[in-house]
């Protein structure tokens, strides 16, 4: 039974997982008769929902005679699009009003609520009386944010808004994606995580710790949206090249998500961040008094592998099996380990591994524009043997054994990786972790990077051991005394671990290096001429990734929908972008990157027989577009 209080909220009769899914369904029906559709598909996908809602309010409510607050179809995009023919007519009931309108974030606009909207909702009083558009609301924020000098505070104000008002918080991260995309990701995400005991001021996501063994089940059920669409969960053991941060990392998943819609049009309701607590050997932290998480050191081996098991099932129990679960900045050893485990019975992505492989290829492509020649023509060196090094390699290997029919085993010989301990060669192979072993090629023991570039003359030269200033005047001047273009990817994060600046990078090569890097650097002049780098970061590649799943409804993810994300990323750069040295396209267009290569992907999920959601759109790029979170304000009547 559900009554309604005076507030507006929705109470229920029951308990437990029935009340929620009326609550959430109230809202749902309400939001979709009083906004229409958002988009081609989306404005229907209810009706189910809403007639069981009628049938259940119906009795309880005095339905029409409360003012609607709208949320958004998104609510409860992705349930049931099948019902398109059958919509009912349409009727409404407050879900929110007064004073928790103000305090909902899903739901607040500030002060752009209408004088009408400010009557029909109990507002009157509440506000002061000036009303303001959205737009002007934006340059308000922009205004005040640009007061800061200091990224950390800029992180803050921005959190803050996502906690005030969700839809203004992604309009103002939409437009002006550039300038923002290094205060909510990287790099200043990762000084937000070695802080994150003294800024934390609300949970963004879950926390599930040691101490919620046996009750993960229960942990997801305390969560107050159903329908979760992508979940980023993180143990905080390799927090970008900034190290174990442990319960603090939880600064990455909300990061990432906040992309995922942003950049890839995922509602925000269907993203849920998560931070597994198996503490930290972080002594620093262990020893900080604003410490967040469980204070001891790590939990290893059956213990860990026995709440991470627990937490996967759980997720499937609670969400379907359609639910991406990205993996982000777990330890080598556990990254491989959970990504071969569970990649045969959900639906996983490891974005260190399989993302940032994704983006490097793509950049790398794009670079042979410039400098000619196919991958297998080229020669590659690794410095970092790791998640991203491996998982580029591998990719690069797979892509150039498509391109030239030969076998990986053999395409995987034209890619040399060097670690803390030298050239990977077979001598070192009883010692070698196992994601190392295909890497490890005849050759004599080779002690360090510089040697290995001189000896093994490497076109491309990439960098991702989470080491700042591995690339030396000493390396980028070999890296050009025998290529005349060399392409060197500075991929470690965030500014600080990066191998080079992208200053350094076309000073030291005297103009002649392709460069990009995974945090950002600002454009360079060298001689009169303006070098743009490019960020290659893998921020490119999973909002469309995971956008391309949801649309298809994927159920597993195979290195084939990588290459084509990879493919999709490619084809938008412009011969004007090259003509810059850029090899990837400006951030500014991301939304319609992310639906080419949301695309993409759908494409393949279905040519491999991965895809669920049938039957398939006939233009998948429409489809995508059309089905991407909009965060321009309702209108509530
Ligand atoms: O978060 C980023 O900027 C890229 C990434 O996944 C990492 O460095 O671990
Ligand atoms: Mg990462």
């Amino acid at each position: 039974m559900l009554s309604l209080n005076r507030s507006g909220f929705l109470r229920g009769g029951g308990t437990g997982d029935k009340w929620r899914s009326q609550r959430r369904r109230a809202a749902a029906a309400v939001v979709r008769c009083c906004s229409g559709g958002e988009g081609n598909g989306r404005g229907f996908s209810i009706e189910s929902t809403m007639k069981e809602m009628k049938a259940d309010a119906a009795s309880v409510l005095d339905l029409g005679s409360k003012s609607a607050v709208g949320g958004g179809v998104e609510d409860v995009y992705g349930e049931d699009r099948a019902t398109e023919d059958q919509l009912i007519t349409p009727w409404s009931v407050s879900v929110a009003s007064g004073y928790s309108l103000l305090r909902d974030p899903h739901y607040n606009k500030g002060l752009a609520f209408s004088q009408k909207e400010r009557d029909s909702h109990y507002l009157r009083g509440l506000l002061p009386p000036a009303s303001t558009s959205q737009e002007l609301q934006i340059k308000k924020l922009m205004h005040n944010l640009r007061q800061y000098e200091v990224p950390l505070q800029r992180y803050v104000a921005m959190m803050d808004l996502q906690e005030r008002n969700e839809r203004l918080f992604y309009k103002l991260l939409v437009d002006h994606v550039e300038e923002l995309l290094p205060i909510v990701y990287t790099p200043t995400v990762g000084e937000a995580c070695q802080k994150y005991g003294c800024i934390f001021r609300r949970p963004q996501g879950l926390y599930i710790s040691l101490k919620e063994k046996g009750k993960i089940l229960e942990v997801l059920k305390n969560w107050p949206e159903r329908s979760i669409q992508v979940i980023v969960v993180t143990d905080g053991e390799r927090i970008l090249g900034l190290g174990d941060l442990g319960c603090q990392g939880m600064g990455i998943p909300v990061g990432k998500l906040s992309l995922y819609t942003a950049l890839g049009g995922i509602r925000p309701s269907a993203c849920l961040p998560i931070t597994i607590d198996v503490g930290t050997n972080n002594e620093q932290l262990l020893k900080d008094e604003f410490y967040i998480g469980l204070r001891q050191k790590r939990a290893t081996g059956q213990e860990y592998k026995e709440l991470l098991h627990e937490f996967m099932y759980a997720v499937k129990q609670n969400y379907g099996e359609k639910v991406l679960i990205q993996f982000e900045d777990f330890a080598n050893h556990n990254a491989f380990e959970l990504l071969a485990k569970y990649r045969t019975t959900h639906l996983v992505f490891n974005d260190d591994i399989q993302g940032t492989a994704s983006v490097a290829l793509a950049g790398v492509v794009a670079a042979l524009k410039l400098v000619g020649g196919t991958l297998a023509e080229h020669t590659f060196l690794f410095l970092g043997a790791g998640e991203a090094g491996t998982g580029i390699a591998e990719l690069i290997a797979l892509e150039m054994a498509k391109q030239t029919k030969a076998p990986l085993e053999e395409t995987r010989k034209k890619i040399w990786l060097v670690d803390s301990k030298g050239l990977i060669i077979s001598s070192r192979v009883g010692s070698l972790q196992n994601f190392k072993r295909p890497w490890a090629h005849e050759h004599e023991h080779v002690d360090n990077l510089l040697d290995a570039i001189k000896i093994i003359k490497p076109t491309i030269l990439i960098g991702s051991s989470g080491v700042g200033k591995t690339f030396t005047k000493e390396v980028v001047e070999a890296m050009t005394s025998f290529s005349e273009r060399p392409i060197i990817l500075a991929l470690s994060n965030p500014t600080s671990q990066s191998e080079c600046t992208a200053e350094e990078a076309y000073t030291w090569s005297k103009g002649r290096a392709i460069f990009a890097s995974g945090s950002p650097f600002e454009p360079v002049e060298h001689n009169g001429k303006l070098f743009v780098p490019g960020q290659a970061n893998n921020a490119y590649i999973f909002p469309g990734f995971g956008l391309g799943l949801v649309i298809s409804g994927a159920i597993r993810v195979h290195d084939d929908m990588l290459l084509a994300a990879s493919e999709a990323l490619a084809q938008q750069v412009t011969p004007e972008n090259l003509s810059k040295g850029l090899i990837y396209p400006p951030f500014k267009h991301i939304r319609k990157i992310s639906a080419e290569i949301a695309a993409n992907v759908a494409a393949k999920a279905y040519e491999l027989g991965l895809a669920t959601r049938l039957p398939r759109p006939p233009d998948l790029l429409k489809y995508a577009e059309s089905c991407m979170y909009s965060p321009l304000y309702r209108s509530y009547r």
